[in-house]
């Protein structure tokens, strides 16, 4: 793939890959532009154009092998591999975080969370070990890991990735609500769950601006 997808594209990703583990849940192994349009919600033009990105999918009368664009998304997402993760912060997001699942379903494998407070240094959740993030850069080189969470508080967040990247780490997951400056070969995804929640309370009250 020589050329450069746009983030738009990329972000528009999961939710293909999404709604065709969907379909395959319902043993649907086959489908249309049309209808695959009218359930995800994109139109069959957009649908086609994100897929040519990466070489096109679908036949002009047959449409979709979901099976077939199922695996070839994975790849495309890297989502055939898997990672080894750790947590920085083992507070309410950090546990939560290490509680779920659904990440280790998908291939990102939490390894353990770190913490600088005492008292949840040792602690155990569930079957991972809260450690000292004083011995994170050892941690980081001993075990392969190649993804850290951020659930450190904001002021905490920058000293924490420069820690991470000097040990590494290529991929932050970043929970803290500011932005962190990394250099170029590290890739950042920001997670804001409160500029989430204000566009939902705009648009709860878009009708009210202009009266
Ligand atoms: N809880 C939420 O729903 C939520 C939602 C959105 C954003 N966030 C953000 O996520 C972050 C974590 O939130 P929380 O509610 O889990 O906070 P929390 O206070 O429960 O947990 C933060 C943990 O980070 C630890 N910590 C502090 N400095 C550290 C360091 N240098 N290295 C490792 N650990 C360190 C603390 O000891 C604490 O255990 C915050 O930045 C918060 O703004 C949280």
């Amino acid at each position: 793939m020589s050329k450069k997808v746009s983030m738009a594209v990329i972000r528009r990703l999961p939710k293909y890959h999404r709604y065709l583990a969907d379909l395959l849940d319902k043993e649907i192994y086959r489908i249309s532009s049309k209808e695959l349009s009218e359930i995800i919600g994109f139109t069959a033009s957009q649908i086609r154009q994100d897929l040519n990105n990466f070489g096109g999918f679908g036949q002009q009368g047959y449409g979709y092998n979901v099976e077939e664009l199922y695996n070839e998304l994975s790849k495309i997402l890297g989502l055939d591999k898997s990672y080894n993760t750790i947590i920085m912060g083992a507070g309410n997001l950090g546990q939560a975080i290490a509680n779920y699942g659904g990440f280790r379903k998908s291939g990102f494998k939490v390894k353990a969370l770190f913490d600088v407070n005492p008292r949840m240094i040792g602690l155990k959740m569930r079957d991972l070990e809260v450690l000292d993030a004083e011995d994170v850069e050892k941690y980081i080189k001993e075990e392969d890991i190649e993804i850290a969470v951020i659930c450190t508080p904001k002021d905490r967040a920058q000293e924490t990735a420069d820690k991470l990247i000097a040990a590494g780490i290529k991929g932050i997951w970043n929970f803290a609500p500011t932005d962190i400056t990394v250099p170029s070969d590290v890739k950042v995804e920001e997670v804001n769950l409160s500029e989430s929640l204000y566009v939902l309370s705009y648009m709860l009250n878009e009708g009210n601006l202009n009266k």
